[in-house]
């Protein structure tokens, strides 16, 4: 066992990431840690030596010490210890027994729209827990969702803890990053932080959005051949609803994915949301439930401020990373942001922008002011450490881009401000008018159970899988692709999976603010769809048939057939005649 500073031993590697290893071990027997029982087995995340080595990253990990410590909620991978010693710096977390998610993903599947919905309002109420205390995560994604299971009753559970909680934010130092860099995982990627506008808690909920979309259907909605198309499709594109994706679990995914932030939905309403449609998609759900499913879009308000909020924490180091008690934006803005310790140019936003230049987006996004536009300089050697080999395709990056190509700077960045304030609710108003509703729409594939109650609950495994028909996982094998960016995934929805009956409400029109598309019209199909095996084949036979008998019709009434067919027979019965007569003979 190798000794990480005076207090753990490390066992063995668990995995590594873009910002370090993560290990397996030990506290050593003569000292104690405390909220750590004696002999309880921890992960250890060593970051890697470019980050020990950078002063900037050192001083932001002791100061956001406190804050990584405090984040406690039951799915949060909970932070005990944080070790600088010499070159070293590490994070002592809780050991999770599970694979992470994108490892699960890739094994078994995606999720079924119900599955995915709760396992997604779990991982928003802990971003409604962290966001409620300032920390935003900045770089959500399924390898940072690790599943912890558990047998209870014989059946194995498992329990999505979000990890990796300022880590980004750590890695996204001047030292580190430079001017033209940025960190995190372009498939994740909200547009205000590919083009560098401020980023607020908004871009967690914009990467809840793509991580329910990628669990229900198997892939992330936007894609491209490089980490630049990938995030040029963040800023321009708008996802398109899967056919098999019921109405509301897209609602909730079309509002998350809004590239305006403050059309997105809080954390908080969210994780709510995200129950009712759950409860109102399954098989056996009330009338009520589906109604309520149906108008998702009504609780879907940008974050709602509990009241219970902390005020700002006595003596905090960072007080960017605490929420003002009743601080309105005014407040936050007007203070000097102290988390601005990157060596931008003045007046630049958050260095974590990467974006080209891009048109003008077709959505409501502010438009940013012009700025001076930042001088090239040479790749860092944290892209040569990005490039090295791994044994992953979700890499956090830290992107690097052409210069020429980057999008003007804007308004200093506040990476940590408070979320959106509440605006005006974003209510059905936007849709059609819902016709009425008869029995649930999504019975064909809806396997929850009658009235699922609306709340947190620990997921069995036979829940979230989906046995049949998920392609092997090519979509998520390593390509070869740029700096280790995953590759853009096939399309396919898997085949075997069965469809929900067609939706009962019209498609809701494209929000006001977005490029006009044609409409798609939704597929019409049976409501009792039945695959018969080999009826495509009979149906061929019959057609042949049918050909054959017109065109035996045709010959014996327009050629000379009859006249042949009377000859032959004639010839036919003096051969018998003649056979008889010998016979008889
Ligand atoms: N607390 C933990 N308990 C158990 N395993 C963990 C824990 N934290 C991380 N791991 C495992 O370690 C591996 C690497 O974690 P890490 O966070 O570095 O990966 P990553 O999120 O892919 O990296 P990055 O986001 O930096 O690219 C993951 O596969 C995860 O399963």
């Amino acid at each position: 066992m190798r000794p990480v500073g005076s207090k753990y031993l490390l066992e063995e590697t668990l995995g590594r990431g873009a910002t370090g290893t993560v290990w397996r071990a030990q506290v050593r027997e003569d000292v104690s840690v405390p909220g750590i029982e004696p002999g309880r087995p921890v992960a250890i995340k060593v970051l890697r030596e470019e980050l020990a080595a950078d002063p900037d990253v050192v001083m932001r990990f002791l100061r956001e010490r406190s804050v990584l410590l405090r984040l406690n909620h039951p799915n949060i991978v909970r932070v005990r210890d944080l070790v600088v010693e010499g070159e070293l710096l590490a994070l002592v977390m809780d050991l999770v027994e599970g694979p992470d998610l994108f490892r699960y993903l890739r094994g078994n599947g995606p999720f079924s729209p119900i599955a995915g919905a709760l396992l997604m309002a779990q991982i928003a109420d802990a971003l409604a827990a962290s966001h409620a205390d300032g920390v935003v995560h900045r770089d959500l994604k399924p390898a940072n969702v690790l599943l912890a299971t558990s047998t209870v009753d014989g059946s194995e559970q498992m329990h999505p803890m979000l990890t990796d909680f300022g880590i980004a934010r750590l890695a996204d130092s001047p030292g580190i990053t430079r001017t033209h860099e940025f960190v995190g995982t372009p498939a994740y990627v909200a547009p205000e932080s590919a083009d560098g506008r401020p980023q607020t808690s908004a871009v967690d909920v914009y990467g809840a959005g793509i991580m329910l979309y990628e669990l229900v259907t198997g892939r992330p909605p936007f894609q491209g051949d490089n980490p630049v198309a990938v995030l040029q499709a963040h800023l321009r594109q708008d996802p398109e609803r899967p056919r098999t994706m019921p109405e509301p679990v897209w609602t909730v995914i079309e509002r998350c994915l809004r590239k305006n932030p403050a059309e997105r939905p809080g954390a908080v309403s969210l994780a709510n949301a995200l129950r009712v449609v759950a409860a109102g998609i399954g098989v056996h759900a009330s009338p009520a439930a589906v109604d309520a499913a149906l108008e998702v879009g009504a609780l879907l308000l940008p974050d709602p401020r509990p009241a219970a909020e902390p005020g700002p924490v006595e003596g905090s180091a960072d007080p960017t990373q605490v929420l003002p008690a009743g601080a309105g934006y005014a407040q936050v803005f007007g203070a000097e942001d102290r988390t601005q310790v990157m060596s931008a140019p003045q007046g630049s936003a958050d260095r974590t922008r990467v974006m080209p230049p891009m048109p003008p987006m077709p959505s409501s996004a502010p438009a940013a002011p012009a700025a001076t536009p930042p001088q090239p300089e040479s790749p860092h050697p944290w892209q040569t450490q990005l490039r090295a080999a791994r044994d992953r395709n979700q890499q956090t990056e830290v992107g690097y881009f052409d210069p020429q190509e980057l999008a003007a700077p804007q308004v200093a960045p506040r990476p940590y401000q408070r979320p959106p304030q509440p605006q005006q609710p974003q209510g059905p108003a936007g849709y059609a008018q819902r016709p009425p509703v008869a029995p649930p729409p999504y019975q064909a594939n809806q396997g929850g159970p009658a009235g699922r109650p609306a709340q947190p609950q620990p997921y069995g495994q036979p829940q979230y899988q989906q046995p049949q028909g998920y392609p092997p996982p090519q979509p998520y094998q390593q390509q070869a692709a740029p700096q280790g960016y995953p590759p853009p995934a096939p399309q396919p929805v898997p085949a075997r999976r069965p469809e929900p009956a067609p939706a009962r409400r019209p498609e809701p029109p494209a929000p006001q603010q977005r490029e006009p598309q044609p409409a798609r019209e939704p597929r019409r199909r049976s409501r009792n769809r039945m695959y018969i095996p080999g009826l495509g084949c009979l149906k061929g036979c019959l057609m042949v048939l049918l050909i054959l008998a017109v065109a035996a019709a045709a010959l014996w009434n327009f050629t000379d057939l009859p006249v042949y067919w009377d000859n032959v027979r004639t010839w036919f019965n003096s051969v018998s005649d003649w056979f008889k007569s010998v016979n008889g003979s």
